[in-house]
């Protein structure tokens, strides 16, 4: 089955969208850096969307979760500055309620007219929106639905998650893709249909947990496989090396093992760091040296020293790869490329993927926010996802709960 799409919403709400109050999901989680939006790609990437909507005179009702919030009030991942973005790029007034479903969010949604924009504040700080227990997310759901007459669900960078927002919400109210979710499946299909070969994945970030089982789906599909960021080190534990105070997730160790020898097994070629820059601590300024995958606590910093970047050799190489592929799917950064003593590996990774001769496409918020800082334009690659988990979860064939409760199959 086919996504239900936007101009349908009409007539699932008896006609036309003037005067109907249409909550619309969308991943603004944007990069922050003391309030400061770094990367407002997001944002821009939600417009067409809201924009079609404010045109047919709805009342909008915007929402989206930023970061990771512990389930309550957390003024460092308010939405607010996210709201103030959305005003100044749509040109128009954006109304913000202080919580997400109280008081302040049913006073600003009810003084909405037609054609008005309002955010409500982080779907996070409530408990219910990420909740394991279904009655919990049914019950925020609810509360959530009483704010609007339909939903517009367009967050394509969190529909792996089965969230209260994402996933129950779009059960309780008439609800289609927008557009941003729209173009995201279509691009992201073509290349899970039938990519053409080579086909290369890059890895990286920091997301190291929640990426590595992707891996074991992903392996099957891929001629190459590159893994570089924070996931690197529990790959270069697994082959026996020191790490230092790496990222590293131990319990995962035997896992990756796994990972190795299905490649192994299968001929895909699982392509490892052979270098990394090691810092003395995570810093812009730290004291930073380059050291071999084999030798990173023989360094000055010793056991405290940190992997923060790949290599120059190991660039190189992945460069190569990349140069060398028809398909390339990149996401998560090589390396902590907000900091430029540690940049290099993302720059050479992204150029690489601008010089690939066929379809490249780089996913994830911080890999797009990342390409972007280092000064690649948008069009420089065939994609730029929104997603990194959802678009990985998407190209290993995994069902994703925000897609399927919107009518897409796989
Ligand atoms: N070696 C590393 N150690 C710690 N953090 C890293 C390392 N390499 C990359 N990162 C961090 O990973 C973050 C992005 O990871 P992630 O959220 O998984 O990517 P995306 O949002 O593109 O899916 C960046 O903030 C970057 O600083
Ligand atoms: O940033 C996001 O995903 P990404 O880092 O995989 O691109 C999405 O907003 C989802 O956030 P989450 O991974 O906290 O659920």
């Amino acid at each position: 089955m086919a996504l239900r799409t936007l101009d349908t919403l009409p007539e699932r709400v008896g006609g036309s969208l003037a005067g109907t109050r249409v909550i619309v999901r969308c991943d603004l989680n944007v990069p922050l850096r003391d309030g400061v939006i770094t990367d407002d790609g997001r944002v821009r990437a939600s417009l067409p969307t809201l924009k079609a909507l404010i045109d047919q005179g709805a009342r909008l009702v915007v929402c989206s979760h930023l970061g990771r919030p512990a389930g309550a009030p957390d003024a460092k991942y308010s939405l607010a500055p996210v709201a103030e973005r959305l005003s100044e790029l749509l040109g128009t007034p954006v109304a913000f309620a202080t919580d997400t479903v109280g008081d302040s969010a049913r006073e600003t949604v009810a003084a909405l007219g037609d054609g008005d924009v309002a955010v409500i504040e982080n779907l996070r700080f409530n408990p219910g929106e990420t909740s394991k227990d279904d009655a919990e997310r049914d019950a925020f759901a609810r509360e959530l639905a009483s704010l609007g007459d339909a939903l517009v669900s367009d967050g394509f960078g969190v529909v792996h998650r089965k969230q209260a927002s994402v996933y129950d919400l779009a059960r309780l109210l008439p609800s289609v893709a927008g557009l941003l979710i729209a173009t995201e499946v279509d691009v992201l299909d073509r290349l899970t249909e039938n990519p053409e070969r080579p086909y290369t994945v890059v890895l990286g970030g920091s997301k190291v947990s929640d990426k590595l089982g992707v891996i074991q789906h992903l392996l099957p599909r891929v001629d190459k496989l590159l893994v570089g960021g924070g996931m690197m080190f529990t790959f270069l534990a697994a082959q026996g090396h020191k790490v230092g105070a790496s990222l590293l997730e131990k319990d995962q160790l035997d896992t990756v093992r796994g990972y190795m020898e299905t490649a192994r097994e299968r001929g895909i070629d699982l392509v490892l760091p052979v270098d990394a820059v090691v810092a003395a601590s995570f810093a812009a300024d730290a004291e930073h040296v380059v050291a071999d995958a084999d030798a990173l606590e023989d360094t000055a910093f010793g056991a405290s020293g940190l992997g923060l970047d790949i290599g120059p050799r190991t660039a190189e190489a992945f460069a190569d790869a990349i140069r060398s592929s028809t398909t390339v799917f990149w996401n998560g950064p090589m390396g902590v490329f907000e900091m430029p003593a540690f940049a290099a590996g993302t720059k050479a990774v992204a150029q690489a993927l601008t010089e690939a001769k066929g379809l490249s496409v780089v996913g994830g918020g911080d890999s797009a926010a990342a390409v972007r800082q280092l000064g690649f334009s948008d069009d420089s690659f065939g994609h730029i996802s929104t997603g990194g988990g959802a678009s990985l979860e998407f190209l290993e064939g995994k069902k994703l709960p925000g897609l399927e409760v919107l009518g897409w199959e796989q």
